[in-house]
């Protein structure tokens, strides 16, 4: 599964151990040394056949569609974050607490610094897709556009369906294993690691005529956190004054990204009639 896999350096900084589980730790190997993207071996999984029902369930029943909340009628996707939905949480996964702190643990190795103070409240939130043929554009190729999360990371189970892919150069698009357990940092690693991590930017490519499932744990800091680089040293990039004077927290930047990405799917409209990209946009955020 893991081709290119880079271990992580080690440092000399005191990073909280995960806390003992009885299942055993998953094995975290990093897939790509530009963006932080990494494979995970875990005993979790996503339960595809009953996500599978769920969305049959919508696709035959559309008014049900509105009780869930988020609809992306652009290209035919449906997500939902359904982690405190009663009426689409299908207990999906183990307990993500089992596992979660180990990748976390390893993300600190890289970030230099340790996350896990940040991470005392499991802010998260699972998000399932459906690029499902019978709803979107025939001829559309585009199952989700290019971007990066907002959280610290990412992880998708997928279906077994190829199509999601990482950015691994600027324009250089490495597609993804479909049955790989895939962690992907976001914007919020990026900030507290002092820019030592980099967000992973990717994309769903669509084979039309192929149905595609994903469920997907984004994990966040504590809402309340301040997002600005953890730690004494330097970082290695320059960030805005708004970032170093620790004015942004981590409630407003989602609510910032998550604006932007309704704009893009096609759910809401940018007051300011602006068209940044949502990329534009959090760059111009976070770097100045
Ligand atoms: O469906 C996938 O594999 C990825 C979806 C994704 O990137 C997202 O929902 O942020
Ligand atoms: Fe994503």
């Amino acid at each position: 599964m893991a081709t290119n896999i880079l271990k992580p350096q080690t440092q000399a900084i005191p990073i909280t151990p995960p806390p003992e589980v009885s299942a055993e730790a998953p094995t975290v190997s990093f897939l790509s040394s530009t963006s932080t993207t990494a494979s995970v071996d875990l005993d979790a999984k996503a339960p595809f056949h009953a996500i599978q029902s769920l969305f049959d369930h919508l696709n035959a029943h559309p008014e049900d569609i509105s009780k869930l909340n988020a609809t992306y009628p652009r290209r035919g996707v449906i997500k939902t974050a359904a982690l405190h939905k009663t009426e689409s949480d299908h207990r999906p996964l183990t307990n993500p607490t089992q596992y979660v702190p180990t990748i976390l643990s390893s993300v600190s190795i890289l970030a230099g610094v340790d996350l896990s103070t940040a991470h005392s409240s499991y802010n998260m939130n699972y998000r399932l897709c459906d690029y499902n043929p019978y709803t979107a554009a025939p001829e559309s190729s585009n199952g989700c556009g290019e971007h990066t999360d907002y959280g610290t990371f990412s992880i998708i189970f997928q279906d077994g369906t190829s199509g999601l892919e990482i950015e691994e150069t600027p324009g250089v698009w490495v597609p993804v294993p479909g049955d790989a357990i895939v962690v992907l940092a976001g914007w919020c690693a990026v900030i507290l690691s002092g820019g030592r991590v980099a967000a992973a930017r990717h994309r769903v490519r669509r084979t039309p005529g192929v149905r595609r499932l994903s469920a997907v744990l984004f994990v966040a800091p504590d809402l309340e956190v301040k997002l600005k680089p953890l730690g004494e040293s330097q970082p290695a990039k320059a960030f805005s004054e708004t970032i170093m004077n620790g004015e942004l927290d981590v409630e407003t930047f989602k609510d910032v990204m998550g604006k932007r990405w309704r704009y893009r799917e096609g759910n809401e409209e940018i007051e300011n009639g602006k068209s940044l990209s949502q990329d534009n946009e959090i760059e111009n955020m976070v770097w100045g």
